[in-house]
């Protein structure tokens, strides 16, 4: 098949998820900063909520696809690139010794596609595997951290690991260490994957590009202009070489906005703080407005680009991109403890799956209900669990395709 999405907001066709699994149950209390959990989900309600997602998407006629399948889909479809994808991951996990090295190796080779895939994603427990570390310090010292290689919990997010771009695609080069090896999973997908493999997908961005940069900064307004945020998890760098590789490539783009926000937890990429609900219509967490600044980029002859710091608001700069009146959404009205509050649960962070309708999660009551005054379709989704990953509607999935948007 081939990638299509020119909006944030077309009907959306095919989407991109991860249900939940026993990774979640790998987390504690010591590990959580540093996976990037702010509390251990209860994974039997997680999968519910998450059942729930999915079932919303496919009510309302899109094809859901999940992740894990596809890889196993592509390992089985390419036998000949299993034990690469194995040493690849095996090289990535940030292990020292080789005696360690070469026991992974063994216990992952002997699983099947389905075996080795979960055991990837769950982590792999000190105890699962028989290493005899009696021979140097560094092999003793390894098996006293609980993991030989850490479990992905934040695959929930396929909004990050890659960005859907017009036809094309940017894999990224993920900011922590707690996520790099989700974009192994993308690339083999694309590279191998028989719904993929012979549909010669453009690729503006690679998992090895230096730059750091995440999905979930990336925004389509149109076939014409993109908005990255520039966040904690996006070097402005990176949307630089972004936009070099996409203007020259995709002849469609020719504007890239790169919004400079805050750089902390709650707001880590820019989908936290701002999404796209209707045409000219978006949530904005009013706590950014004071410092937002932004940047046009812009295509500047046949190989560069050119950049300038834009001095009106932000309204008139989205007007002036998508040629229409602008409305912004505040998340929780004019009550800032209120927008905290839902910010914090990703109430700004909502997926459109056509103009005008959105999925959210039910617990940010005070935006949903300001969405459905200002005409939107509200679908809400139940979120006590997955919201503990920091993460909502729009950074749980990746569009795939979305129709065209004809007005
Ligand atoms: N597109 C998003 N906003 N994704 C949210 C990702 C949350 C995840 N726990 C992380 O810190 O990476």
């Amino acid at each position: 098949m081939k990638l299509q999405v020119f909006s944030e907001i077309g009907r959306l066709k095919t989407v991109l998820l991860h249900r939940p699994g026993k990774e979640l149950e790998n987390l504690t209390p010591d590990l959580l900063e540093k996976l990037l959990f702010d509390d251990i989900p209860y994974l039997k309600v997680a999968q519910e909520e998450h059942d729930a997602f999915a079932q919303t998407l496919r009510d309302n006629g899109v094809e859901v696809l999940y992740i894990k399948d596809l890889v196993i889909e592509a390992l089985d479809n390419h036998p000949e690139v299993r034990q690469h994808f194995i040493n690849q991951f095996i090289e990535e996990s940030n292990i020292l010794s080789n005696t360690v090295k070469n026991g992974i190796y063994k216990y992952l080779i002997k699983m099947d596609n389905y075996e080795l895939v979960s055991t990837m994603i769950e982590g792999i427990r000190t105890h699962d595997i028989e290493v005899d570390t009696s021979f140097s310090i560094l092999d003793m010292l390894e098996s006293e951290y609980p993991f030989y290689a850490d479990p992905l919990p934040n695959l929930l997010f396929q909004r990050d690991p890659f960005a859907t771009i017009g036809n094309g695609l940017a894999i990224n080069n993920m900011m922590t260490d707690a996520r790099t090896r989700e974009t192994l999973f993308s690339e083999y997908i694309f590279a191998y994957h028989p719904r993929f493999e012979n549909a010669t997908i453009p690729c503006y961005k690679k998992r090895t590009t230096r730059w750091k940069s995440e999905g979930g900064d990336v925004l389509v307004l149109s076939p014409s202009t993109l908005a990255i945020g520039i966040s904690k998890r996006t070097d402005p760098r990176a949307i630089e070489s972004l936009a070099r590789e996409l203007f020259h490539k995709d002849a469609s783009f020719t504007t890239i906005l790169a919004f400079n926000i805050p750089k902390s937890r709650a707001f880590m990429h820019l989908d936290t703080v701002f999404t796209q609900v209707d045409h000219g219509t978006f949530t904005i967490h009013p706590g950014i407005m004071k410092e937002l600044t932004i940047f046009e980029i812009t295509k500047n002859g046949k190989k560069d680009i050119r950049v300038e710091k834009v001095v009106t608001t932000l309204e008139h700069i989205l007007e002036k991109h998508l040629q229409r009146p602008i409305k912004l959404i505040n998340i929780g009205g004019n009550d800032l403890i209120t927008a905290g509050r839902e910010q914090w649960n990703d109430g700004a962070n909502t997926l459109a799956i056509a103009p005008g309708v959105v999925i959210v999660y039910s617990r940010n009551h005070v935006t949903n209900e300001l969405l459905r005054k200002e005409g939107i379709k509200v679908l809400e989704i139940p979120s006590s669990e997955l919201s503990r990953g920091r993460g909502g509607p729009r950074c749980m999935s990746m569009p795939l395709f979305r129709e065209e948007i004809k007005e």
